[in-house]
């Protein structure tokens, strides 16, 4: 049977941009565009494709809800690639309506919050919705009868969906882009490249003075780099929080394994994510980072050689 993969659709989204810069090979048949975010978790829990691609967080907006929230409480699946899209916004409508026929603009809620400035100072008297992606937009925007006179997304949606330009580049930040990720159902991690990262959510055992320094000692001993640390609701209460990390190193790596453990030990719980390749992005550093010393790999396996013979009793 022929791999599916599922992602926030319909054509024409950011997420079927990422899809296709993860698997440049993948033919359109194989691609499932799905409703919602949660729509593509359970496409892959259910073994309907065997893989998925979901908005994680955008550099201006931050995490996407529906999809840390379905990292935390759902059914686990693994992430397996990441790919980081620079996302442009245009402004599009049907055929015959210009800007000053503007009056109802929809997009996808952090598009939405991209285009604020722009929105505000360009067509400050038209009422903004959201829906569930910005292709979802243009394509209820070109519908006979529609609700709205306006969509913004991606160039290639609006020429999808037979739109017309009104104004692009509209994002308040020109430079913003989204991480997107892979998922897949729980099985065998990719190999370790050398320039992995490694998510995971952490649950604190209680609530005292230093529990947070402690989950971050965790790595900071072991000379081990955080490149994300976000607090999320538990949903169990007020002040109730769980932390989405995401580290440099893959779990097969002697100073990330080790930090998992201690974290292990010292929380309620760990929820681990995955360990996947870290996406080529121009503006990071790739080159592995210098760890402190005595946190090498080389460092971590003679420490565990060591321990080993003292326990055979041969030191
Ligand atoms: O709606 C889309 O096209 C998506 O893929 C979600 C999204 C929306 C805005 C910025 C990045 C991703």
């Amino acid at each position: 049977m022929r791999n599916r993969h599922a992602y926030l659709g319909p054509e024409g989204t950011f997420t079927e941009a990422a899809l296709r810069a993860l698997l440049p090979d993948a033919d359109t048949e194989d691609l499932v565009p799905c409703a919602g975010v949660d729509a593509v978790f359970g496409a892959v829990r259910r073994g309907e494709a065997a893989t998925g691609v979901v908005p994680l967080e955008n550099s201006v907006e931050g995490g996407v809800p529906t999809t840390m929230a379905e990292l935390i409480n759902g059914e686990p699946l693994l992430i397996t690639a990441e790919v980081a899209v620079p996302v442009e916004f245009t402004l599009f409508a049907r055929e015959g309506v210009d800007a000053a026929g503007v009056k109802r603009v929809a997009t996808h809620p952090h598009a939405l919050a991209q285009c604020r400035r722009w929105l505000a100072a360009n067509l400050p008297d038209a009422e903004a919705h959201t829906v569930s992606s910005t292709a979802a937009a243009a394509q209820a925007v070109a519908e006979p009868g529609a609700p709205y006179d306006a969509a913004i997304c991606a160039r290639i949606a609006g020429e999808r969906y037979g739109l017309v330009p009104l104004a692009s580049g509209i994002g308040d930040r020109a430079d913003a882009a989204t991480r997107f990720v892979q998922l897949s159902r729980p099985g065998p991690l990719p190999a370790p490249t050398g320039a992995d990262r490694t998510s995971m959510v952490v649950f604190l055992a209680d609530d005292h003075a230093g529990a947070l320094a402690e989950l971050l000692d965790q790595f900071a001993v072991r000379g081990v780099n955080l490149t994300r640390l976000e607090s999320r609701p538990t949903g169990d209460g007020l002040g109730r929080y769980c932390f989405c990390l995401d580290a440099d190193g893959h779990v097969a790596d002697a100073a990330l394994g080790e930090a998992l453990m201690g974290l292990r030990r010292v929380c309620a719980d760990v929820r681990f994510l995955g360990s996947y390749p870290r996406a080529a992005d121009e503006s990071a550093d790739l080159t592995p980072f210098l760890p402190s010393r005595g946190a090498s790999e080389a460092d971590y396996q003679a420490a565990a050689r060591w321990l080993e013979e003292i326990r055979s009793g041969r030191v």
